[in-house]
């Protein structure tokens, strides 16, 4: 604890010599004289249910107001890292890494430098460890319990098993250290990477911007412009003038639409001007609230895959259900925007698809318009697709190992895992208890004599908050199931009244 105050202190008085600033008087000069590059407008924080670690409002803080300044010298990019020639003229030998690769090849070059690294005080503030879906064990990955996140980890894994093996021969070449070698070593980097990189307009992998990258997460809105209307604009325009957003999730989007209601899906961004890196406040704080940052806009599964949290409440979450092939075929809507929205409504896409689908081919020219401005076409073809809809979540939820009610059960039995007598306690109540007793036998405890005695090995531990981020994301995912079911029988009850 005291080890973690002093390597923050000494974070902010380096970030202050370099010029990092959270004044309200614009300078980009290093401010030798200060101990911390904070304090006018925020200070480090600890915020136990939104983010842990992370910034708060030292003064009531306006809307849109700048609050923290980074000058382009003090980010870690390839190109900052590749001034050290040596690793210049490794990586020039190395053309087929993706930028990302090398990004990460430089973070653990930065690390094997120990002190030397122009770096250090912000390296050694770094998490130690990551919660994200490819760390994830097999226990944890099948506690996800739905297929498609199941798969969504052994992708992620996958994935980051091949990138580390295309980059050992360039981290043999700059003779890293073997503890930097290791699978381990590059899954934490990777992950440091993924968590915490913001957009740079000069570099597609992006910057690890000290100090900056302080910002705790908070979901774009559910602003009626949002990606809704935006599925409807693609699937209507013929040529759409798309742009990217946020990161590497590529929504694609009518640029003329996005123009039109200014919307920012990121409260930051480099700033060419005063070559530095410019966070502004995206609502109104009072004194000690939370500070805030908009990474993007994820789902709860892409918050684990690339951050390795979620959220409670996800205005961008979905719920995708299998859908027969002829639902795809007959409309234009693409595959990503037929899905259940977090609060149980069906997409428009979606509803729209399956009153397309319901209706018989050859009256379905007829009705186009109708289904595209997103009208009923009839009550028969309503009922039929709420029908059909009910009955899909329903079996979807039955066919999952445990219930909405035992997944409460747990959670509430993790909460208080500190006990390790409480939790069995609590678990004791649940009808299905396999999942419990592969915890138990994975981590050596199953025969224990008492449960009073039991302490949580650190191994245990992290997979237990792990196995937690599972229990909770499958819960969400049920609730989502189960709020389409209450959505449906309420249209079929408006159709008996
Ligand atoms: C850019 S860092 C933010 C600062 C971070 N809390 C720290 O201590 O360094 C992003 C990481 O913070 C955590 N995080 C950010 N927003 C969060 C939120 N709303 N809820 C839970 N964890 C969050 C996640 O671990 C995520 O990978």
């Amino acid at each position: 604890m005291e080890r973690e105050k002093e390597n923050l202190e000494s974070l902010l008085s380096w970030a202050a010599q370099l010029g990092i600033s959270d004044s309200t008087t614009r300078t980009n000069q290093p401010q030798h004289s200060l101990s911390s590059c904070l304090g006018s407008s925020l200070c480090v924080s600890h915020f136990p249910h939104s983010g842990g670690r992370g910034l708060g409002a030292v003064r009531d803080i306006k809307k849109g107001e700048a609050v923290l300044r980074v000058p382009k010298s003090a980010l870690i990019t390839r190109e900052s890292v590749m001034e050290d020639k040596m690793l210049c003229v490794a990586v020039s030998r190395h053309a087929s890494l993706s930028s990302v690769q090398i990004l990460v090849v430089c973070l653990l070059y930065e690390m094997g430098k120990g002190k030397t690294s122009r770096w250090h005080p912000y390296l050694m503030n770094l998490p130690h460890t990551y919660d994200i879906l490819a760390m994830f064990g097999e226990f944890e990955k099948r506690a996800l319990q739905v297929d498609e996140a199941i798969w969504g980890t052994e992708k992620a894994t996958l994935k980051a098993k091949s990138e580390w093996k295309e980059a050992h021969a360039l981290m043999e070449d700059l003779m890293f250290k073997p503890q930097f070698l290791k699978f381990k070593a590059w899954v934490w980097a990777a992950a440091t990477i993924s968590s915490r990189t913001l957009h740079i307009p000069w570099d597609e992998a992006g910057c690890l911007c000290p100090v900056g990258d302080l910002f705790n997460y908070d979901a774009p809105g559910e602003e009626p412009s949002g990606i809704e209307d935006s599925e409807h604009l693609l699937s209507n325009t013929s040529n759409p003038d798309t742009i990217l957003l946020s990161g590497d999730k590529n929504i694609m989007v009518d640029a003329d639409l996005l123009d039109s209601h200014s919307q920012r899906l990121t409260d930051g961004g480099f700033e060419e001007e005063i070559n530095a890196y410019c966070f502004y406040a995206r609502a109104y704080y009072k004194k000690g609230d939370q500070v805030l940052l908009c990474y993007g806009t994820y789902t709860n599964l892409e918050l684990l895959e690339h951050y390795g949290f979620l959220l409670q409440e996800n205005p961008n979450d979905k719920v995708f259900i299998p859908l027969e092939p002829a639902v795809y075929s007959s409309s234009s809507w693409s595959k990503e925007s037929l899905y259940i929205h977090h609060n149980g409504k069906p997409s428009f896409a979606l509803l729209a698809a399956l009153r397309l689908w319901a209706t018989p081919q050859n009256k379905r020219r007829s009705v186009g318009h109708l289904v595209y401005s997103g009208s009923q076409l009839s009550a028969d073809n309503e009922i039929f697709i709420m029908k059909w809809l009910l009955k899909t979540c329903d079996a979807l939820l039955k066919n999952l190992p445990t219930s909405l009610e035992e997944d409460t059960l747990l959670l509430n039995a993790m909460d208080n895992s500190h006990h390790f007598s409480t939790f069995m306690g609590i678990t004791n109540l649940m009808s299905s208890r396999n999942e419990i007793y592969n915890f138990l036998e994975g981590h050596h405890i199953k025969d224990a004599h008492s449960f009073t005695d039991v302490i949580l090995s650190r191994k245990a531990r992290r997979s237990m908050d792990m196995w937690k981020l599972a229990v909770q994301w499958r819960l969400k995912y049920k609730k989502v199931l189960f709020d389409c079911i209450s959505y449906c029988t309420e249209i079929l009850d408006s159709f008996v009244t």
